[in-house]
Parts: C-alpha cells; structure tokens; sequence
C-alpha cells in the first residue's frame, strides 16, 4: 500500500464518550475511507464538536474502539484540527504559521519561508508578516489557523465550524483554501451550520442527532432526500429536537 492511503480507513465500532453521567457522542459505528470531504450537519448540541474531536482522539472513549489503517501515533501525526476559536500564540503572524514546521524540527529559515508561502495565499503577506497575531480579526484567525494546520500537509484535517460568526467575504476565502486542499488529496471532516456551506463542499454528509448518527450519506442523496423524518425538518429549517 502506498504511503498516501495507509490512514484509512477509519473505523468506529460502538465508541462513546460520557462526561459527568452524560452521554456525549455514541455509541458511533461508521466506516470513513480516504476521498472526499464529509460535513457534520445537525441541531446546535447534538454533539457535532464531540463527534469531531473523538474521531481526532481528544476525548477518550468510555466505551468501543477507533481504528485507522496505520498505528495510533502515526495516525495523529497525519491530521491536524482548526478548532472554532482558534489559540493565536503571542507571536507574529509568520511565526504562528511556522510554528508546527517548528515543532517538527524544521529549520527556521524554511520554516519561515514555507510560512510566508501560506501567509502569502491567506491574505496575510508583505506588512502582515509581522504583525502581532493576537491582534488579527477572526476571519484572518481562522485563515491563520487554516495555514497553520494545512503547512503540516496533513492527510486529513478536522475542522469544527471554522466560518461560525464570520462574514461573507471571509467565508468564500476560507471555502476556497479548503477546495484547494481537497482537490490536492486532503481528507477533508468539517462541521457546520451554514446549510449552503454543506452543500457546496460535501461529498458525504454525517447528520448528527443527540449525540448519535441519524444518517450517513453521500451529499447528494441527502440533500435530494433525507431518510429520516428529523433530516427533512432539518433542511427545511425547522426546530429539531
Ligand atoms: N466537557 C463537557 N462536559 C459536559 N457536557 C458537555 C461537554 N462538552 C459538551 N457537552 C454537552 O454535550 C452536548 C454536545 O455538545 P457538542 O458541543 O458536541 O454539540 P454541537 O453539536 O457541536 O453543538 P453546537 O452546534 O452548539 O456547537 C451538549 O449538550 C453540550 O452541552
């Protein structure tokens, strides 16, 4: 098998992840292969974060099994998470993107220069380089954490809400960086809200209903004709419960 394919698949039998006596997330069983971008869709508190970040290996199971086709460590060294507000680090812009080729024992000097590339194509070259990350606006947060998570060239990439309380300029820019990664091979598992959002990027859909999955299906099929009768109040935008 060639190196590029041996994250997946990812499979999940039966995990859950409990807090205080509530259940979160689970129990999940799902099977995701290596093409495609999958958007979270459901409710506000269904579970589509919790979803998220136990996939990623954040929060531990309390019950079940997460699998990838390569061992644990590896397999989180191949993804990154944009998280929905983003940690800036008291640096420069330059430096915050660097920061992960860093961490890698990357040199300085390409590391800054690979950052400057990723600074370049989120609007954040020339003047910007240097400027105090803490200070940016949040759709040059979001793009920042994008680049950041993208100059890792991760395999695949979790992205939980990344355009929530952005405007619309923002949401385009940041819709675009993520077409760019996705033609280019990376696997792409993002949550969202924006209706409109999910249907431009997804290939699949995964429609998360308190804390467990209501429906898995390919981006079409779901928005032609939800299975369940919650997805279809769901897209005509009715309260669901
Ligand atoms: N650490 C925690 N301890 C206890 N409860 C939690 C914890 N994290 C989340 N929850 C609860 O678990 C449920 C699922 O939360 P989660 O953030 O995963 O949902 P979500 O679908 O991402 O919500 P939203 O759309 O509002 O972002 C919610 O009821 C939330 O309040």
């Amino acid at each position: 098998m060639s190196e590029a394919n041996t994250l997946f698949p990812l499979v999940v039998n039966g995990a859950q992840v409990r807090r205080r006596g509530k259940t979160l997330i689970g129990p999940v069983d799902l099977r995701l292969d290596g093409q495609g971008t999958t958007i979270v869709i459901g409710p506000n508190g269904s579970g589509k974060t919790s979803l998220l970040k136990m996939l990623h290996g954040i929060l531990r199971l309390g019950q079940g099994r997460i699998s990838w086709g390569c061992p644990m460590a590896e397999a989180q060294r191949r993804q990154a998470f944009v998280f929905q507000t983003p940690v800036m680090m008291r640096r420069s812009v330059v430096e915050n993107i660097a920061y992960p080729l860093r961490l890698n024992r990357v040199s300085r000097k390409v590391a800054l220069a690979e950052a400057e590339v990723w600074a370049e194509r989120i609007g954040l070259g020339g003047d910007a380089l240097q400027r105090p990350a803490v200070l940016l606006s949040g759709g040059e947060r979001q793009k920042l954490a994008l680049a950041r998570a993208l100059i890792r060239k991760p395999q695949l990439l979790f992205l939980d809400e990344p355009c929530a309380s952005l405007d619309g300029r923002a949401t385009r820019e940041i819709e675009e960086i993520l077409s760019e990664a996705a033609a280019a091979g990376t696997r792409l598992i993002m949550s969202t809200h924006n209706m409109g959002q999910a249907q431009r990027l997804a290939d699949e859909v995964l429609f998360v209903l308190h804390g467990q999955i209501a429906e898995f299906s390919a981006a079409e099929a779901f928005f032609a004709r939800p299975h369940t009768e919650q997805g279809r109040a769901f897209l005509r935008g009715d309260i669901v419960e």
